[in-house]
């Protein structure tokens, strides 16, 4: 288990992480989602002790990182996967890192072996490796001391669609195993598909700690992907009734607004035959989209109601 409460990280005026809290539970793949500076990689990166908290604490099975007795096989993290030195081989890398944490030699070939880096590619130096392949290699890293807590920053970057397929089922079975599995991706379409549970957060605070399935219900928009023989009719009856109409790559609409089954009742009612009328699930991206606008408008009516309020304190007129 990963567990965070109040942590705060401020470089000079900015504040990266901000009283965040949070648990990450074993046996489920959580999701690490949030727009670019949200402030992931640096929680992550004081979860793992790499940088000291402005306030707030960390734990990882209990502890925090820096009294684990053996951190390697408490915790497997990938935070750059560049950062191995690249006149090495991988083989010669997970050796030395299994020598300073006093881990078994054969520890080595069975991560090799779980990540595919076959035995040619393992002794050649990293320098010439593509991002696949030391996406790879830092996942055989984080492997190595059979950690039960697993933390991983961008683990899909780099790998090709087969690539992306294998770290999905491998999270999968490292949670089924029991281990907590924490990742953070950009790519929503893959995070839907691996992962249970989502925490999110925006300019460094939590915006939600929930199952996936439940955050794309909650926040899903009714409405459905219809397609008639007179597509031009059908558009012109949803938006007449009010619904958001958008062409669906197959000559179709996707409309939300009204339910399938008010867009029945629509068609029915104008005398439209229809040949497809499916209900429309949102995506996480959809839902996510939506959500971090709504966050972004309300912060903003917050900030000019507090322009405001500070105008009428110091006497200012206004802008
Ligand atoms: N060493 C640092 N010095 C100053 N500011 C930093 C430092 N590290 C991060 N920041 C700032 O903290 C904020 C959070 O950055 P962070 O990299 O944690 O976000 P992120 O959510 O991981 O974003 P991304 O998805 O782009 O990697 C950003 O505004 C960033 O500029």
């Amino acid at each position: 288990m990963i567990e965070v409460h109040e942590l705060t990280k401020r470089y000079g005026e900015r504040t990266a992480v901000d009283r965040l809290s949070f648990a990450v539970r074993p046996g489920r793949v959580t999701g690490f989602l949030g727009p670019n500076g949200a402030g992931k990689s640096t929680t992550m990166r004081l979860v793992l002790g790499l940088d000291t908290p402005s306030g707030g604490s960390s734990w990882i099975g209990g502890r925090p990182y820096r009294s684990l007795p053996a951190p390697l096989c408490a915790v497997g993290s990938l935070l750059d996967a560049k950062g191995v030195h690249g006149g090495r081989s991988a083989r010669a890398h997970l050796a030395g890192l299994a020598a300073a944490n006093r881990l078994p030699r054969r520890r080595v070939d069975e991560v090799l072996e779980l990540v595919g880096l076959d035995p040619a590619t393992a002794g050649r130096r990293t320098r010439g490796f593509s991002l696949g392949m030391g996406q790879r290699l830092g996942i055989a890293a984080a492997l190595l001391g059979d950690p039960e807590v697993l933390m991983l920053d961008e683990p899909v970057n780099g790998l090709d669609t087969d690539g992306i397929r294998w770290i999905r089922e491998l999270m999968k079975s490292l949670a089924a195993e029991g281990r907590t599995v924490f990742l953070s991706s950009h790519l929503m379409s893959e995070l839907e598909l691996t992962v249970e549970q989502l925490i999110i957060i925006g300019r460094g605070r939590l915006l939600a700690d929930t199952p996936m399935r439940d955050f794309i219900e909650r926040h899903s928009q009714a409405g459905a992907l219809v397609r008639s023989p007179e597509p031009e009719r059908l558009r012109e009856v949803l938006v007449a009734a009010g619904a958001t109409v958008r062409p669906d790559a197959r000559g179709g609409w996707l409309a939300t607004g009204p339910s399938a089954a008010a867009i029945g009742e629509l068609a029915r009612a104008n005398d439209l035959t229809l040949s497809e009328l499916t209900p429309h699930r949102s995506s996480l991206e959809e839902v996510y989209t939506a959500m971090v606008a709504s966050a972004t408008e309300y912060r903003g009516r917050a900030e000019e109601r507090g322009r405001a309020a500070g105008r009428r304190d110091t006497g200012e007129a206004g802008e």
